[in-house]
């Protein structure tokens, strides 16, 4: 077992001492030290163990389990019964990383009761450890019952992939005249409890205004350096997933590449007659 240290204070996630549990606190801690940090989604078992082992110290079942997990096109169909079950699995596979469940569109949006009841649900049956939700001003009152009720809240905005029909598709927010209103919202969203916030698509130049004026950490998908955190989807950032990527993804492997030989060589096997052998044979 590696005996290196995990970057983020708290200790290693391997071994045979505790693992002490990240907290929302030293997240804002490690903003206070200027230490940046890596956020990653996962879905299941492995790879969450995988991360925990690396370090991440927060995993994010996303809502684009819908399109990772599922293979649906967006975000959109994914529902609460299909990623509890992914929470749970993730929950009870990293002992370490501070584990958030995205809520999925419209199981929170129409009131503050609402995205108490969902949250509630991720919290008891999946063993959620915080939830993140995607939003403005227009969040402020779901976010302050949450926080209010015990429930950690991330907010995240900027290019929300659940409102990618009334943004007009895929495209950079906070441009220009958006920039302000990017950070009174982000203002806001503090104000109202949230613990960190996500902000996907924005000129580099307005998140790094964005985590200048706040206390909590921003976490950036394609808003540059000067986030105090940074997020990828696993299968974009470890090359599972094959296509045209997002100009924000930078591929740190070829799983894809990796997994289509062992698939292939293992069928090759099969066929040659040389799988199983005598070791693999009772
Ligand atoms: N695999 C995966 N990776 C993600 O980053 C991701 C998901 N799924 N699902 C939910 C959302 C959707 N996201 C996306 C998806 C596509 C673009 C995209 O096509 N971006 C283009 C256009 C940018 C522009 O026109 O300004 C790009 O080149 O970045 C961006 C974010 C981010 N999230
Ligand atoms: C890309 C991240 C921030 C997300 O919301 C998701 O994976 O659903
Ligand atoms: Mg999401």
């Amino acid at each position: 077992m590696s005996e290196t240290t995990a970057p983020y204070g708290t200790g290693p996630a391997t071994g045979s001492a505790p693992v002490k549990r990240v907290r929302t606190h030293h997240l804002r801690e490690m903003k206070e030290r200027g230490e940046k940090w890596a956020m990653l989604t996962a879905y299941e078992q492995y790879t969450a163990q995988t991360f925990d082992e690396a370090g991440i110290p927060v995993m994010l079942v996303g809502d684009s389990a819908s399109n990772n997990v599922y293979g649906n096109e967006t975000s959109l169909p994914v529902t609460v019964d299909e990623l509890i079950p992914l929470v749970r699995a993730v929950t009870r596979s990293a002992h370490r990383a501070l584990i958030v469940a995205d809520l999925p569109f419209g199981s929170y949006q129409a009131s503050p009761e609402q995205a108490f009841h969902t949250a509630v649900r991720f919290m008891k049956e999946a063993n959620a450890h915080a939830v993140k939700l995607e939003g403005g001003e227009e969040m402020v009152p779901q976010v302050e019952l949450l926080t209010r009720s015990g429930i950690p809240v991330m907010a995240h905005i900027g290019f929300t992939p659940q409102s990618e029909h009334n943004l007009g598709g895929y495209r950079v927010q906070g441009r220009g005249d958006a920039a302000q209103r990017l950070v009174s919202e982000a203002k806001a969203l503090e104000a109202a409890g949230a613990f960190a916030i996500v902000m996907e698509m924005v000129p580099g130049e307005v998140a790094a205004e964005v985590t200048r004026t706040l206390s909590i950490p921003t976490i950036g998908i394609g808003a540059g350096v000067h986030c105090d955190a940074q997020v990828l989807v696993w299968q974009d950032m470890a090359g599972l997933r094959t296509g045209r990527m997002p100009r924000f993804v930078k591929q740190y492997a070829d799983v894809h590449g990796v997994l289509l030989k062992a698939a292939q060589d293992f069928a090759a096997d099969v066929s040659a007659g040389s799988f199983p052998g005598d070791e693999h044979t009772f």
